[in-house]
């Protein structure tokens, strides 16, 4: 027996998930399928799966899970892919959309071109908490913890290709400080607002963008006096701005969305045999 689930795999500055519309194709464990079809050689390849659904709150819902199968509470680059999902894929024809997540509602502004979303404006509300981490010697700078939702541990470093990301990520994301594990960030400032800025990501490892560690390194650029309430965040996929709207307190995110391609996974439920078929 099979069962046929249709997929959209997108990506917001390089941060790449497989989306699925749960209200056409449910999935039960999503967690496992996360890890079954993120994996780059056997599956799809993803940073992970995201689940775009229905909500008695908002206009549509999201859940993401990490390549390793984690649930998180928000993605900021999946968010903008989601909008650009439900317009393009006319579930919705309204260009502002609120979006159910387990860190709360959020409301997307897409920015349309023709029929195309070209870029969305995420508000991304306020940074739930922050704080300073002094590392005593363990190791040699201080840290600015950021929760958009999700945990950010931010660091700025004069000089970001000193820093041995694949080494320092994981031993930072399991650190007994995090007992959540956290997402780590190294930025460096290059301009007047402009922030340069490298992931690894809890749960997925080294990612070429994070949109809530865009927003989370934003915040802490300006609360350490780095930067103003505007910043560019370069990371290696893609560029992102955030703005830290001094009125309303909350963060505006705003970046690209891009399709890649549309495929079909069709699994053999008896063997559990896993075949994918692309539509390009
Ligand atoms: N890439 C995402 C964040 C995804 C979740 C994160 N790895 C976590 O576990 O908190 C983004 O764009 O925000």
């Amino acid at each position: 027996m099979t069962n046929k689930i249709k997929f959209t795999k997108m990506h917001g500055a390089g941060n790449d998930y497989i989306y699925v519309d749960t209200t056409k194709y449910p999935i039960a464990e999503p967690g496992k399928k996360a890890i079954e079809w993120s994996k780059f050689h056997t599956g799809i390849g993803s940073d992970g799966l995201i689940l775009i659904g229905s909500s008695d709150k908002a206009d549509f819902s999201m859940r993401i899970f990490n390549a390793d199968g984690s649930e998180a509470m928000m993605c900021g680059n999946g968010s903008r892919c989601v909008g650009k999902y439900v317009y393009e894929y006319g579930l919705t024809d309204k260009t502002e959309i609120t979006l159910d997540t387990l860190s709360g509602i959020k409301i997307l502004k897409l920015h349309v071109e023709g029929k195309t979303v070209t870029a969305v404006t995420v508000d991304m509300g306020s940074p739930l908490e922050t704080g300073e981490v002094h590392w005593k010697g363990k190791y040699p700078f201080r840290s600015t913890k950021v929760s958009m939702g999700n945990p950010h541990l931010v660091t700025f470093v004069d000089d970001i290709t000193r820093i041995n990301l694949p080494e320092i990520g994981p031993e930072l994301e399991n650190y007994p400080l995090f007992p959540d594990r956290t997402n780590v960030e190294f930025a460096q400032i290059v301009g007047k607002d402009t922030i340069r800025m490298r992931v690894w990501e809890r749960g997925s490892g080294i990612t070429q963008a994070c949109g809530t560690g865009a927003c989370a390194t934003a915040v802490a650029a300006f609360i350490n006096g780095l930067a103003g309430r505007k910043s560019n965040i370069i990371m290696d996929g893609g560029t992102v701005l955030i703005e830290w709207d001094e009125a309303s307190g909350h963060i505006l995110m705003t970046g690209p969305a891009t399709k890649v391609f549309d495929g079909e996974i069709v699994e053999e439920v008896e063997n559990g045999e896993l075949r994918v078929e692309n539509e390009y």
